[in-house]
């Protein structure tokens, strides 16, 4: 069963230099109790993604294509006023990034949860709904006595843990998670993501993780979607992904943590920055990156092509990928295109 389905999301930010582009085309799936990571260097429309899902895009932000589908509505079609009432927190919440942004400063964190709480559940008591609030802060381990603390008195760790309580409060269907645990350190992230997980068993809780951290989704995921330049490059089950990917890009992502996999245990990043979403050209948006671009990459933009079981790939070269997992873990083979790129650079930064 699917709970969300997003299906072609365009979603776009007017700025002063143009259209930028960062959800272009993106579609992807998750049902009930179910981990789907979000995973793509910085920039590569993640959060876009997320924010289109609950509505919170800044006003330059629009969705301009696509269907975000949450049991039998389409999420893009709501009115601000049915969104607020009727998804966010209730059914779908989001642990912001910057998660002491996402409190209000003038209250205290423990009424901010009991405001969200009673404002779904009309027949909670307050002190059921304070309970309620302790509990979950003694869960994610932060000290209960601390719940009638303001924002600001928290760390940045403690204001991520009070957020993922409040994000938590009224067992949504759907948590969507950026970076949740890049504040924190090893111990405590452990700590967070198997409580996020044993909620999630106990309500049946879908979670969208985002990170750039290839060793969080590998860990924690059950299936991952790897994004770049506003679009989902590759997707399939984590096991697919980290063992045998077919997209250059998730070949390099995973270079660059390799205790994720035996192959290589070399870090290789990847050389390059990623591209420039505004007005984006025809053609792969990887090409400028890839070891393995052709003149069709540069022309043609990948279609997704399915390689069974829900593996999903948008690389003209995907049904090569057995030399492409050779050749990627080697660490000439990005090395080339580093001294290419330094080359063409000092000849005027012609790409051709
Ligand atoms: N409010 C905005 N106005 C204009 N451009 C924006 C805005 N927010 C994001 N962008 C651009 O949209 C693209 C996608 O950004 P987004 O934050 O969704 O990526 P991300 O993968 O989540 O990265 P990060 O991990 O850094 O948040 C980037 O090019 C970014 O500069």
């Amino acid at each position: 069963m699917t709970l969300v389905r997003i299906d072609g999301l365009k979603t776009h930010y007017q700025t002063e230099e143009g259209n930028v582009a960062a959800a272009d085309g993106v579609s992807l799936s998750v049902s009930p109790n179910e981990t789907l990571g979000l995973v793509g260097e910085s920039g590569s429309g993640k959060t876009t993604v997320a924010k289109s899902i609950i509505r919170l895009l800044p006003d330059n932000g629009e969705i301009v294509e696509g269907t975000i589908e949450y049991e039998d509505r389409d999420i893009t079609e709501m009115s601000m006023k049915e969104v607020r009432r009727e998804l966010r927190w209730k059914e779908i919440s989001m642990i912001p990034q910057n998660a002491m942004n996402g409190f209000d400063p003038v209250h205290t964190v423990c009424n901010q949860i009991i405001e969200v709480i009673q404002a779904h559940e009309s027949d909670t008591s307050k002190a059921e709904a304070r309970k309620r609030a302790e509990d979950l802060f003694e869960e994610l381990g932060l000290d209960r006595d601390r719940i009638d603390d303001y924002p600001h008195q928290f760390s940045g760790g403690m204001a991520q843990r009070a957020m993922i309580a409040l994000a938590l409060a009224v067992n949504p269907a759907v948590v969507l998670a950026d970076e949740p645990t890049t504040a924190l350190d090893v111990v405590i992230q452990d700590r967070i993501l198997q409580t996020i997980s044993e909620l999630q068993d106990e309500f049946d809780t879908a979670m969208i993780l985002i990170t750039h951290d290839m060793s969080v989704v590998s860990e924690t995921c059950d299936r991952i979607a790897v994004m770049y330049g506003g679009r989902v490059v590759e997707s399939a089950d984590a096991d697919t992904i980290i063992r045998n990917p077919r997209h250059p890009y998730t070949l390099g992502l995973r270079n660059a943590f390799p205790d994720i996999t035996a192959d290589s245990q070399e870090l290789i990043s990847i050389p390059g920055t990623p591209p420039n979403l505004t007005d984006p050209d025809e053609g792969c948006r990887f090409a400028p990156r890839c070891p393995f671009a052709e003149e069709r990459c540069w022309e043609e933009t990948p279609e997704p092509e399915e390689f069974g079981d829900g593996h999903v790939v948008e690389c003209h070269r995907a049904d090569e990928a057995e030399m492409l997992r050779k050749e990627a873990s080697k660490r000439e083979t990005w090395q080339k295109l580093r001294n290419q790129s330094k080359e063409t650079a000092s000849v005027g930064g012609n790409n051709e």
